[in-house]
């Protein structure tokens, strides 16, 4: 797509497994997960330009994270000699290409470890080309043609809800007006919520104590975990709103642990915290289900929030036409990469369903910044009722962390599409021999 008179070949993978210890403080907890390592399945594509490489990771939360490696490596024959100029020339094809592979299709297709590992690739290729550009990604993907910027998508089992035709049209229709919000994001940074106030395992006065700190630092979106313990959630969720009040938003998430009706009738005991959104009420699989809650809870204007276990663009595709959510968490690691994402992109701004993405994480809140930005400048055009995740953990270990401002994320200017760790916090957590978990060195 864009012109260039060298060529970069493939010559190397490099994968890591890199675990942090968050579980020790209980950082991340909730109700399915109430001790999360925060980890990277870690990969680096190396090239026969030895100052350009590609690095890119996706997040699991501890034990596993090996199997993910495993599966990473398992797609080296389809990267090594590779050119670059051949993603570049078409990102689509090379997206099918890597999916492609006939006995690791097998074991997904387009989802599960296979698809973690893939996110992986992917998203190493993408800092590998905006690197090479001298961008940051949201801005080299912001500056693509509306035709380049389709070519980046496989079509494959979302053309009966979308054509290639339908989105140019949509794309076309923003184009004229993408400056502007450039210009917007450089000088306002993108609309972001805070997750770190509420997990699960804080005590009480820890989250009243985080929740004040938020206040102060400018947030008007804070989301709180729920689905341990009814009565607990009622008196945490007083708690919190005798501290934020009612001007602010509150979001609860209860990580998947609901049955549908389960979900439908602990939801309406919390409905007088008047929660803007309940996150992943009940299986991330099961569309109508969602779309059953989502009714239900329409009288109390509580939306549905769902995907940061979506599987590929084919679940979020019939979660929309079901109308199984109103939030649309799009995962940078879940979903294979930026390609699928941009295809989510499209799916959801033609159902006029605001993209929120998942993150937090490790490195997440680094890479989603970048496609919420791409959504505003190239896609749905607004930020409306759109905010990203951030939750404060581990960003000191990137090479170009996010920075927040008045809660917003700072538009990224460094090249690369931020997913760099720094060298030493790859050789420190390195699991299981870094000096973190090998206490006998
Ligand atoms: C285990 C993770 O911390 C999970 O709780 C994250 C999550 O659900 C979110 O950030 O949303
Ligand atoms: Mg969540």
């Amino acid at each position: 797509m864009m012109s260039s008179t060298y060529v970069t070949t493939i010559t190397g993978v490099t994968v890591d497994d890199i675990r942090f210890p968050t579980s020790k403080q209980l950082d991340g907890s909730d109700a399915m997960s109430p001790d999360p390592d925060y980890s990277s399945a870690y990969v680096i594509l190396h090239t026969d330009n030895p100052s350009l490489e590609g690095h890119g990771h996706s997040f699991t939360i501890g034990r596993g994270t090996e199997i993910i490696c495993v599966a990473i490596k398992a797609h080296t024959h389809l990267l090594i000699g590779r050119t670059l100029e051949e993603f570049i020339s078409n990102p689509g094809a090379f997206w099918h290409h890597l999916t492609g592979d006939s006995q690791l299709r097998w074991i997904g297709p387009e989802k599960g470890v296979i698809h973690l590992a893939l996110s992986a690739i992917v998203n190493a290729l993408w800092d590998l080309y905006a690197k090479r550009e001298g961008k940051p990604l949201w801005r080299l993907i912001s500056d693509l043609t509306p035709e380049q910027f389709l070519k980046c998508i496989d079509f494959r089992y979302i053309s009966d809800e979308i054509t290639p035709d339908e989105a140019l049209k949509m794309l076309k229709e923003l184009e004229t007006t993408k400056s502007e919000r450039i210009k917007q994001l450089e000088e306002q940074g993108y609309p972001s919520y805070t997750s770190s106030a509420g997990w699960l395992g804080y005590s009480d006065e820890k989250i009243q104590r985080l929740c004040r700190e938020a206040i102060n630092e400018g947030f008007t979106h804070l989301k709180i975990k729920v689905g341990r313990d009814l009565q607990d959630d009622i008196r945490r969720l007083k708690i919190i709103r005798q501290e934020v009040g009612y001007d602010r938003h509150i979001m609860i998430d209860a990580n998947q642990v609901w049955d549908v009706d389960q979900a439908i009738e602990w939801m309406k005991h919390l409905a007088e915290f008047r929660p803007y959104w309940i996150e992943e009420p009940t299986s991330p699989d099961d569309i109508l289900g969602h779309a059953r809650i989502s009714q239900a809870l329409q009288p109390f204007n509580i939306g549905v929030a769902t995907g940061e276990h979506g599987m590929n663009r084919v679940l979020f595709k019939q979660m929309l036409q079901a109308n199984a959510l109103q939030f649309c968490q799009i995962d940078s690691c879940r979903l294979g990469g930026v390609n699928e994402v941009l295809a989510v992109l499209l799916l959801a701004a033609k159902f006029h369903v605001p993209v929120c993405p998942h993150a937090g994480g490790v490195g997440l809140c680094e890479l989603v910044q970048h496609l919420s930005m791409i959504d505003f400048v190239v896609v749905s055009g607004t930020w409306e009722n759109r905010v990203i995740e951030f939750a404060d953990h581990l960003h000191e270990h990137f090479e170009d962390p996010c920075v927040i401002k008045n809660a917003r994320y700072v538009a990224p200017s460094r090249p690369g599409y931020s997913t760099q760790m720094k060298e030493n916090s790859r050789q420190q957590y390195s699991f299981p021999n870094g000096p973190i978990w090998n206490t006998d060195s």
